[in-house]
């Protein structure tokens, strides 16, 4: 299978007789290889495919040795925030194709890891092209953490008294995590081991919601709860014109919703098939459930209990459903217990479209995700849902436990969690951090669509390690980009250049082949036939296009030059052209730390 290494001069042959674009043997640097590929691109027998691959080969191998390390691509995967569940393909591929024990990866050997069938091949392509949804992501998280220790302080708001077990978590309480639609996860603060675990809450409703439109279909969902925002407190005691809860995401509407699930079967195998779906939304991490947050809830539940009883007066549920058995799933569901990380991993999945993003499972359908995902921007912050969508613009979910879930569509989920609530139901802590979020990155929906022009220099592509979140002119939208990158990437500012061997670190290096390594997220190894194709990221984020305010899409964080290139490509070829921004994130031990605690959570839940 493995072609003999070659020299230089061997290369013809080899190209002829082998594997097409072989690049095994470069002795020389990795200028040479850029020239070489160029040439073997415009080679019948070479294909646009093998030209990419060729490139990013000569990426890692810069001086040209013809074997890049297995350490290296595995570091550069995890450096990048890929999770382990979501390297388990690339992990099996690399222990088929590689010598036991061995750390040596050929040529031949990484072109069968990129045209893999699976999915290691697509991940290493991602990652090493730069094209991850967020490909400067240890820049992304250290944002996420400066945003956090500045809403620390906040000790506003108080616990869910009327849950007498919610009032006994401590309120200093605070974590964050983050999912990728690619498989990146970040935790910070309280996030992951026990001091994280908190009740789901009403955050269990976006989820139940998508399981029973899955099994009951949007028309007879529709049959027991509106789509209004209803303007009233989570528990109000309102329903609509039709006598039917206003929407899914309060408790009226939370209670019927989870009545269409399973409907007919024991409780016990309702709650199982809840769990085990739920276990797989979050990337096979298993759930568990708070008997003293259920119990307290049931002993105090008189409202949520006269609620049951008045839709039942009114008709809204199923004709044969039992009020008493509906509530009791109901608690049931909110006493579910997660992590922030579990949260995020959930949410990613509904905002990669119902499949989940770490093992790449489809857990429902695409018309389940966006129907919730609509339901979560206009009616799931409760009472403050249109101040939500204006101020904040994200779909998002709170539970008086203190989380909210925040969905980006096609670009991540988050989760918060702070136990300190709002007069509406809303964490303190979880609002502002949302707040800060929107106002440093182009996250609202209605940046993407009304932003304001004066404030893009569309011959710029961001800089963000110089330019930081708020420098002017730092941010492009997406359709800046897009016409910038789309006029002609030939090398200047819009490629990406992310090896040694392309555009060193002045973002100048040249035209032709160096764009095969640019970023456009749906480009795939067509990208390298032409240097003027769009390096544009395409369909991703929010997904309206449009320009931007000045605040960043973090989405298009994209290297556009060697100080901008992934951090794990900075580390192995350029530390000293990465800049102090990038050393002080290397040096940023906690962060590490808190991976490491991370990746240990994972294997042991595995
Ligand atoms: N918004 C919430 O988190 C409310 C859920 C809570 N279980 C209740 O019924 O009151």
């Amino acid at each position: 299978m493995s072609s003999p290494p070659i020299l230089q001069s061997d290369l013809g042959g080899f190209l002829s007789g082998g594997r097409p674009g072989g690049v095994g043997g470069f002795g020389a640097g990795a200028e040479d290889c850029a020239s070489v590929a160029g040439s073997v691109a415009s080679s019948s027998s070479t294909t646009a495919e093998d030209t990419y691959i060729q490139n990013l080969f000569a990426t890692l191998d810069p001086e040209g040795t013809g074997a890049i390390s297995r350490r290296t691509l595995e570091s550069i995967t995890r450096e990048a925030g890929l999770d382990p569940v979501r390297l388990t393909p690339l992990r099996e591929q690399l222990d088929q194709l590689c010598d036991p024990g061995g750390d040596s990866v050929d040529y031949d050997t990484f072109y069968d890891l990129m045209t893999a069938p699976e999915h290691a091949g697509s991940i290493l392509r991602k990652t090493i092209g730069g094209q991850l949804v967020i490909p400067s992501f240890t820049e992304f998280c250290q944002e996420l953490v400066d945003i956090f220790e500045s809403v620390r302080m906040m000790n506003t708001g108080q616990r869910a008294s009327y849950i007498p077990e919610l009032s006994r978590v401590p309120s200093q309480r605070f974590g964050i995590a983050v999912c990728t639609v690619d498989g990146q996860v970040f935790e910070y603060g309280d996030a992951s081991d026990t001091r994280g675990t908190t009740c789901m809450q009403a955050t269990c409703t976006p989820f139940s919601y998508a399981l029973a439109f899955e099994e009951a279909g949007q028309e007879k969902i529709l049959n027991h709860v509106g789509r209004e925002p209803s303007g009233a407190a989570f528990n109000a005691f309102i329903l609509n014109a039709d006598g039917l809860p206003h929407n899914p995401m309060i408790n009226a509407g939370a209670i019927v919703t989870a009545t269409l699930i399973k409907p007919g079967e024991l409780t016990s195998t309702r709650m199982q098939h809840v769990m085990d779906r739920f276990q797989k939304m979050a990337g096979g991490m298993p759930l568990s459930f708070s008997q003293p947050v259920y119990l307290s809830e049931l002993e105090t539940a008189h409202r949520n209990f006269a609620l049951g009883y008045f839709m039942k007066s009114q008709g809204a549920y199923p004709s044969d459903m039992n009020v008493e058995e509906a509530l009791d799933f109901y608690f049931q569901l909110c006493s579910l217990e997660v992590t922030c990380e579990q949260l995020a991993i959930m949410t990613a999945t509904l905002a990669n479209r119902g499949v989940c993003p770490l093992s790449e499972e489809v857990c429902f359908s695409l018309e389940a995700a966006k129907s919730t995902i609509q339901l979560m921007y206009s009616c799931g912050m409760n009472e403050s849902s249109g101040e939500w969508a204006c101020t904040i613009g994200l779909p998002a979910k709170s539970g008086v436990s203190g989380c909210i879930i925040l969905c980006i569509p096609n670009v991540l989920g988050l989760a918060i969690w702070s136990p300190n609530i709002d007069e509406c139901g809303n964490s303190v802590r979880g609002t502002k951090f949302s707040r800060e979020l929107c106002d440093r990155f182009s996250l609202n929906i209605f940046d993407q669509l009304i932003g304001t022009t004066s404030h893009i220099d569309p011959t710029l592509p961001i800089n963000y390690a110089e330019g930081g979140p708020s420098a002017p002119n730092a941010s492009l939208g997406r359709s800046g980009r897009h016409g910038l990158h789309g006029a002609g990437v030939g090398g200047i500012q819009g490629g990406s250049f992310i090896g040694p061997s392309f555009g060193g670190g002045g973002g100048s290096g040249g035209g032709g082949s160096a764009a095969l390594l640019s970023p456009g997220r749906e480009s795939g190894p067509d990208m390298g036939t032409a240097p003027a194709m769009s390096a544009g990221r395409v369909s991703t984020g929010p997904g309206l296009s449009g320009v931007t305010s000045t605040a960043h899409d973090p989405s298009l964080f994209t290297p556009t030059r060697m100080s901008e290139a992934p951090l794990s490509l900075k580390k192995l070829h350029s530390r000293e052209a990465a800049g102090p921004r990038v050393a002080q994130l290397i040096n940023k031990q906690q962060h590490q730390e808190l991976q490491h605690k991370r990746h240990q959570l994972v294997y042991r839940n595995q």
